[in-house]
Parts: structure tokens; sequence; C-alpha cells
């Protein structure tokens, strides 16, 4: 195991807890943004960038899903049905825990930040001022990277989704998310046993966060200034 000098020189105790460890062994690096270097820099530019990184980022994440303990045992049906109701919940926690460390900026990609005014410049203020409000609660929260995977995992199971083929077989597949969350919070921060509880009750502003950005994107869509991939268009219509 890792030693490093903690507070109380214990060393960092590797987790048993096999879910977790999947879960921190299957995320994907961060998906790096690519510019279109025949294209002049300015808004447009920005935005089309960013379109083309939440593209790819959708593809990584259909990938990502199936190496979640319990997601595999769902229906192809099923598995969809949480991928288009979860996705952009679980794109909105990457990046606001790629952010945390930031004052002002959104790091979508480790080579794409944006301030506040970049935002606004590129029409996107609505989606940075969501972003941020959640960002502030997590900031408090000083998530570990175990807690940040376990709650992308969650925002998946959880994301309601209607229509469901087997909703026991999401249910169980919810509760051992559910029961890794709680013997990771035992075992690694016993001294706040309300620790679970609390992450459990950010989702409900992750889920306004994640709305509030489809309406963002649902506006710059009939906007129709900037081009839209097909696959963000059918992930995007799936949550209208
Ligand atoms: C024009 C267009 O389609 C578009 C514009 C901005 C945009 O910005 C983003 C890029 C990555 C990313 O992960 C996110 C969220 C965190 C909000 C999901 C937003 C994405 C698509």
């Amino acid at each position: 195991p890792l030693y490093i000098k903690a507070p109380y020189s214990h060393p960092i105790k590797s987790t048993r807890n096999k879910v977790i460890s999947q879960l921190l062994a299957m995320e994907p690096s961060p998906v790096c943004a690519t510019p279109d270097t025949s294209i002049p820099d300015g808004d447009l530019k920005t935005l089309m960038t960013l379109c083309d990184l939440l593209n790819r980022e959708l593809l990584v994440m259909i990938g990502w899903a199936k190496h979640i303990p319990g997601f595999s045992a769902l229906s192809l049906v099923d598995q969809m049905a949480l991928l288009q109701s979860g996705w952009m919940e679980a794109l909105v926690l990457s990046v606001v825990s790629r952010s945390v460390g930031f004052s002002e900026e959104l790091v979508f990609a480790e080579n794409l930040r944006l301030d506040r005014a970049q935002c606004r410049a590129a029409g996107l203020l609505d989606l940075h001022t969501a972003l941020r409000h959640l960002l502030a609660k997590y900031q408090q929260m000083n998530l570990s990277q175990e807690e940040v995977v376990t709650l992308k995992a969650m925002a998946l199971a959880n994301s309601d989704a209607g229509s469901l083929e087997s909703p026991d077989t999401v249910q169980r597949f919810q509760d051992g998310l559910h029961e890794a969350l709680q013997e990771y919070e035992s075992t690694q921060n016993p001294g706040d046993p309300h620790r679970a509880g609390k992450l459990l009750m950010t989702l409900p502003l992750l889920r306004q966060t994640a709305n509030r950005a489809v309406d963002a994107f649902s506006r710059l869509h009939l906007e129709g200034h900037v081009p839209m991939h097909k696959l963000f268009l059918e992930m995007l219509d799936a949550k209208m």
C-alpha cells in the first residue's frame, strides 16, 4: 500500500471495497480538447471545441458504464435507459470534480479551462453559473476520488429512467453501490457517521444542475448558431 505522511501518520488504508476499487480502476483518463486549428480563434471555435469534447466524453462514458459492477446485469434496454437519463449528471460530476481546485474556472479538459467571462462570451453563462453553484457545495465537502467515482455510478443508477424493463434489477444495482459507499465511509471516515448521507444529499442539486445544463443546451440548439453532434442531440432529446 502507498505510504504517505497522513496527518495522524496512518498509512493510507487501501479500500478493500471491491466495487470502489473496480470503479477507480475503470475510471477513464480525462478526455483532452482537440481544437480545430483551421477555425480562427473565437467564441464559435470555443463552442465547437466544447461540442467535440462532449461528444467524445459521451462515447467514453458508454464504454465506462459497462464496467460499473452490476450495470452489465441489466438488460441492454435498461442500460440504455439509465445512460439516456443519467449521462448529464455523470458528466457534470466529472467537470465539477476536475474544477474543485480552481476558484473561478471550469475545467472542461486539462487543456480547456474557461472562466466566467469566457463562458459568457461563448453563450454559456447559465451553464457556468449552475456548475459553479454545485461546485461550491462539493468544494466544502473535500470529496475523495473514491467518493467521486461512486457518486458518478450512483447518479447513473439513480437517474429515474422511465419505463424500465426490470426495476428490481436496477434496485439491486443501486443497492450494491449504496452498500459500497456505506462500507467505504464506515472504514475511511468513521469520525463522520453522516458522511454517506451527506453525499447522497448532494444528488438533488446534481440533478437540478444537470437539468439546467440540458436547458442551456436546448436553448443553444434552438438559437441554431452552433452545429451539434448527432449523438449529443439524441442524448439531449432523451432528456426532453
Ligand atoms: C455546442 C455544444 O453542443 C456544446 C457546447 C458546450 C459544451 O460544453 C461542455 C463540454 C463538455 C462537458 O462535459 C459539458 C458538461 C459538463 C456540461 C456536460 C459541457 C458542450 C456542447
